[in-house]
């Protein structure tokens, strides 16, 4: 671990894990998170997100590699690692007769030096809904109790596996801020997420999972940025594709049109868009539906996946765990 302010709560290095069938989910993989930094691992549906994030909370045994959460081996030293952790799985699977508030106290009963369980729920907006049972909880409210239970021991280090999925935009953006104000008081967070605003939004660093390996690792700045930019228009009334200033002057690296409506690529968006601009102001015509944009998170991704899938050949399909239990 570094000095304080850049320790690396969470280091991973060389990391594997292969199911009883011979499937290896992870294949290698390296990354670090740093105290107080906000983490999100993203991927395609079987990427392998989940099944790196059991292994960082010490849930199973890596298959090789190694994992330090805290500075400990979070599977063979669990009693020094699970009290400062919190987690939220994917399926939280709680008795469904138990109130809200009996849950509560029933996991804080098990948790060291637990915050008093109506501090927790009040914090996600559960406290109206104490006394109401489990399985009459919507799925975003179902949600936000499983982040209550995960905040109960005022962890260090948070794992979230998809904290917000079945949540409405509101519920979203509420955890969004709650997740903020957990890591600007120093809480560490590693969350997996399918939505590519979240991580954009959220997350001070990003890794990107396919086929469990590491396609693309950054900040949502830096993962996007590697892709290019995109710029459209309409092309003026009379003039042709061949009319324009030559692509590769313009540094243009693809395009295509669909009708008269051209799509240029770059990776010098600045030098393209003025250069296009200059010609269009000295040739005097005006580039109706204009836009330039550089590529979100979103495009990033999908490129991504598409040239990990090119190189890596078809994936897998998931197969659920009950398959693999038959
Ligand atoms: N118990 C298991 N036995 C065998 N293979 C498994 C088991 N659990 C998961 N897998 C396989 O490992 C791969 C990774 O699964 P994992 O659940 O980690 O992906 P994920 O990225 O979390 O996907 P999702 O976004 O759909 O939750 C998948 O191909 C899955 O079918």
């Amino acid at each position: 671990m570094q000095a304080h302010g850049h320790e690396h709560v969470i280091e991973v290095t060389g990391l594997r894990r292969v199911y009883g069938d011979g499937f290896e989910a992870v294949r290698g993989i390296d990354f670090s998170v740093r105290r107080g930094e906000i983490f999100a691992l993203l991927g395609t549906n079987g990427a392998g997100k989940t099944s790196t994030v059991e292994l960082l909370e010490g849930l199973a045994a890596p298959a090789g590699g190694r994992v330090r959460v805290l500075g400990h081996d979070p599977y063979t030293e669990r009693a020094a690692v699970r009290p400062r952790t919190g987690v939220m799985l994917q399926e939280g699977g709680f008795p469904s007769e138990l109130t809200v508030a009996e849950t509560a106290r029933m996991w804080a009963g098990c948790v060291t030096g637990a915050r008093p369980p109506r501090e927790a729920l009040a914090r996600v907006g559960l406290e109206k809904k104490t006394d109401v049972r489990v399985k009459q909880l919507s799925g975003g409210e179902r949600r936000r109790l499983d982040l209550a239970l995960a905040l109960l021991g005022d962890p260090e280090v948070l794992f979230l596996d998809e904290p917000t999925t079945g949540l409405d935009a509101e519920g979203r953006r509420d955890t969004w801020e709650l997740v903020s104000a957990l890591r600007d008081g120093g809480t560490t967070v590693l969350l997996t997420t399918h939505y590519l605003e979240e991580a954009e939004n959220l997350s001070d660093r990003l890794a990107i999972l396919h086929e469990g390996r590491i396609a693309a690792t950054g900040t949502p700045a830096e993962v996007t940025a590697a892709q290019p930019s995109r710029i459209t228009f309409e092309l003026p009334e009379g003039y042709f594709l061949g009319d324009l200033p030559p692509l590769d002057e313009l540094g243009v690296c693809g395009h295509g049109a669909d009708g008269r409506l051209v799509r240029l690529q770059t990776r010098e968006l600045q030098r393209a868009a003025t250069r296009l601009l200059v010609w269009a102001e000295t040739a005097g015509v005006e580039l109706r539906r204009l836009d330039v944009r550089s590529a979100s998170l979103e495009e990033a991704f999908l490129g991504i996946a598409k040239e990990a899938s090119a190189q890596t050949g078809t994936p897998r399909t998931k197969q659920t765990k009950q398959e693999y239990a038959a």
